[in-house]
């Protein structure tokens, strides 16, 4: 702790309501075990996995924070997928709505809520929630993932739903790249996940950062270039240094009022990412990670965190989980000490 942050937390056990604000981050764990967006089985037990690495490092983090669970959809992979080019999307629509508003609750309070989830599309509740809870501030992104998650029914190469939550917040369809002719009960359930919050874009591209994404198809290329949507890749990461990337990424965001940063743990190399559904060579090292997300964290306008595609059931010994939880750990830790 620095020594404000000592002096603060000392003087808090006398003063509780007067000093625990607004100089404290009232931290909620948000824990959201959903993977029907996923193409592979497992991520649903990230969190837990994360847990286990938890007790196994003998670290107390999940005794400091309160918990909320965020109910799933995943029973809707028993009844198997009704819509080719958004799979499950009646379920990631009924988990984003849930999402949403735990989010939108949460900061209403002024809290901070560092989210576990599984799937990536999930992020896209999260932001719809912050943006619902204050429509006035301008909202910036950081988005740390091997992938740029900008597809739609229109132009997904998988069908899967986790590769979609950008598009979702910009609102677009990109039907300048459409490869796919979507059904039309999938086409009414993406105008409703589009419009969770409200009928607008919950988001600028623009005000959109990528850093380590790395493996993208055509149509996301195009919408990065359309929009101008500035890459920070892990070359440049490691050549400038984690703080003069983490100031660059900062400083396009220079107009927001708040920022919400997305950490898919498949943003750090595939030597060590077996552990997630989606794996890709060329990305950060653990070290990394630690030090990227513990310097954005530090950015005041910084309101939200959130950790995705934990996969233990493609791990060996929890690897992923363990090198994921360092990084959670980190910048929680980051959080508590550049309140
Ligand atoms: N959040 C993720 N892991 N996304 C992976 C997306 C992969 C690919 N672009 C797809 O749409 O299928
Ligand atoms: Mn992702």
């Amino acid at each position: 702790m620095t020594t404000f942050a000592k002096l603060n937390y000392e003087l808090s056990e006398y003063k509780p309501n007067i000093i625990n604000y607004p100089f404290m981050r009232k931290i909620k764990l948000v824990e959201v075990r959903s993977e029907i967006a996923a193409g592979t089985r497992g991520a649903s037990l990230g969190i837990d996995a994360l847990k286990i690495a938890s007790l196994d490092k003998k670290s107390n983090f999940f005794t400091k924070f309160d918990p909320i669970n965020v109910p799933d959809a995943n029973n809707y992979l028993w009844k198997g997928n009704k819509h080719p080019h958004a799979k499950y999307i009646d379920g990631v629509y009924q988990v984003l709505k849930n999402v949403y508003s735990t989010v939108e609750s949460l900061r209403l309070e002024k809290k901070f809520p560092i989210v576990l989830a599984g799937d990536h599309s999930t992020a896209a509740g999260t932001i719809m929630g912050i943006k619902a809870a204050n429509p006035d501030k301008r909202l910036g992104v950081i988005w740390i993932d091997a992938h740029a998650d900008l597809h739609t029914p229109y132009t997904t190469p998988s069908g899967n739903m986790h590769g979609m939550p950008l598009a979702m917040c910009i609102h677009t369809d990109n039907l300048d790249c459409q490869v796919n002719e979507p059904e039309e009960l999938t086409i009414q359930y993406w105008e409703k996940i589009k419009n969770i919050g409200g009928e607008y874009p919950k988001i600028n591209p623009e005000d959109i950062v990528f850093i380590s994404v790395r493996d993208t198809e055509e149509p996301e290329d195009h919408l990065i270039s359309k929009y101008g949507i500035r890459n920070f890749t892990t070359e440049e990461v490691r050549q400038k240094g984690v703080a003069n990337i983490a100031q660059q990424a900062l400083d396009v965001l220079k107009d927001c009022d708040q920022i919400y940063i997305s950490f898919d743990v498949d943003s750090m190399d595939s030597s060590i990412s077996v552990g997630t559904g989606t794996p890709v060579p060329n990305g950060l090292t653990v070290e990394e990670a630690i030090q990227l997300n513990a310097e954005l964290i530090k950015d005041k306008r910084v309101c939200c965190w959130e950790i995705v595609e934990v996969n233990p059931t493609l791990d060996t010994e929890n690897l992923m989980a363990e090198n994921a939880f360092e990084v959670l750990e980190a910048t929680t830790s980051s959080l508590v000490d550049n309140f």
